[in-house]
């Protein structure tokens, strides 16, 4: 199959902003830098890298008749967030896990933000004292349970929508729209920087646009920016994602390791903590482009980003997409860190 022969449910505007970022490649003097923004992708609520997973696995949850996503992530979490919204605007319920994901002090994290949000939207939010893990939870197995049990028909989705038999199909469709923006520029990003967690985001990358190069397609670097300090299963996770979504949409040859990179550096050592280079990189990007990074995920992105072409990793000839996946809404449960 190839992956036009997917089903998908349209939840975004359409093809996402793709602009450069003027002021911050001259600051670091280094590759020309330009950001594709899923979080302006959808109406909604903010939407985000996980609205555009959500276009491939709502069509399967429609068909089997699902009237009950069920979903997890931490507090704070963008994806279950997302989840809320499109189980919203599609008359669904939603019941999300919310495990204790990260150890913050500031005393509002699970009444602000993503979470307030989800409540807004009407989500059954289920507050678990369950630590980080990208892995499937025993929490959410529970609330899959009780939904059966009170004669709803649950939708599983795991956490990130990233370890689904669909969970690459969204952003291996990112890349398809990525060349035919290119086309439009008249300009080709041979690398991409992008934050990985639960990894279906990079490893939808890696698969689409290795079936674009076996369509004749130039080759790119996509550089995974690990925020999850889990390094060894996240990196795992992309491999194992990456391969099978390249099988899914009819890639004829097998990935190599080296196409899948997912650097350590910038994740600090606990995930949902940001570190100095973090707050760095969302001081420096909101005051040279007036663009808004999180602390969780983007922020630790734009930190890799940021070392790498100021120290040559990534050369002066090249041209960057960085993938801007969303992730704002958090910022509220950060808010002592911006007092000044
Ligand atoms: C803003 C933002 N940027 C990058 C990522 C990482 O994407 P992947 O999980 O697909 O690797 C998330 C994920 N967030 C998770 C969540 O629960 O919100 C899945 C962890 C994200 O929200």
């Amino acid at each position: 199959m190839a992956l036009s022969d997917f089903p998908r449910h349209a939840l975004t505007f359409g093809p996402s902003p793709v602009h450069p970022l003027p002021r911050l490649t001259a600051h670091l003097g280094g590759a020309a830098i330009w950001a594709k923004r899923e979080d302006c992708n959808a109406g909604l609520a903010y939407g985000g890298n996980k609205t555009r997973k959500l276009e491939y696995i709502v069509p399967d949850a429609l068909a089997q008749g699902a009237d009950t996503l069920v979903s997890i992530g931490g507090f704070q979490s963008n994806h279950t967030r997302q989840v809320a919204a499109v189980a919203a605007s599609l008359g669904l319920k939603a019941v999300l896990v919310q495990e204790h994901w990260v150890d913050w002090p500031d005393p509002l994290n699970d009444r602000v933000g993503n979470i307030m949000l989800s409540r807004i939207m009407g989500a059954e939010v289920r507050l678990d004292p369950a630590g980080f893990g990208i892995g499937f939870k025993e929490s959410w197995n529970r609330a899959i349970e009780d939904v059966t049990a009170r004669g709803g028909r649950p939708y599983p989705i795991p956490a990130g929508a990233s370890d689904h038999r669909l969970g690459g199909l969204g952003f291996a469709n990112w890349a398809y729209e990525v060349e035919r923006q290119e086309r439009e520029l008249g300009v080709f990003f041979d690398t991409i920087v992008v934050c990985t967690v639960t990894g279906s985001t990079q490893a939808g990358m890696i698969a689409g646009f290795a079936a674009l190069e076996e369509a004749g397609g130039r080759p790119r670097r996509v550089i995974g920016i690990d925020a999850s300090a889990t390094l060894d299963e996240t990196r795992d996770q992309v491999a194992r994602i990456a391969r099978a979504t390249a099988d899914l949409i009819g890639v004829a040859r097998p990935l190599r390791d080296d196409e899948i990179v997912v650097l350590p550096g910038w994740a600090g050592d606990r995930y949902g903590v940001p570190v100095e280079s973090t707050l760095d990189a969302i001081r420096l990007t909101g005051r040279l482009e007036g663009v808004i990074l999180d602390t969780v995920y983007e922020g630790k992105s734009m930190a890799g980003l940021i070392d790498l072409v100021t120290s040559g990793d990534i050369p002066p000839d090249a041209t960057v997409l960085y993938a801007h996946l969303g992730g704002q809404p958090a910022l509220n449960a950060y808010s002592g860190l911006f007092t000044h």
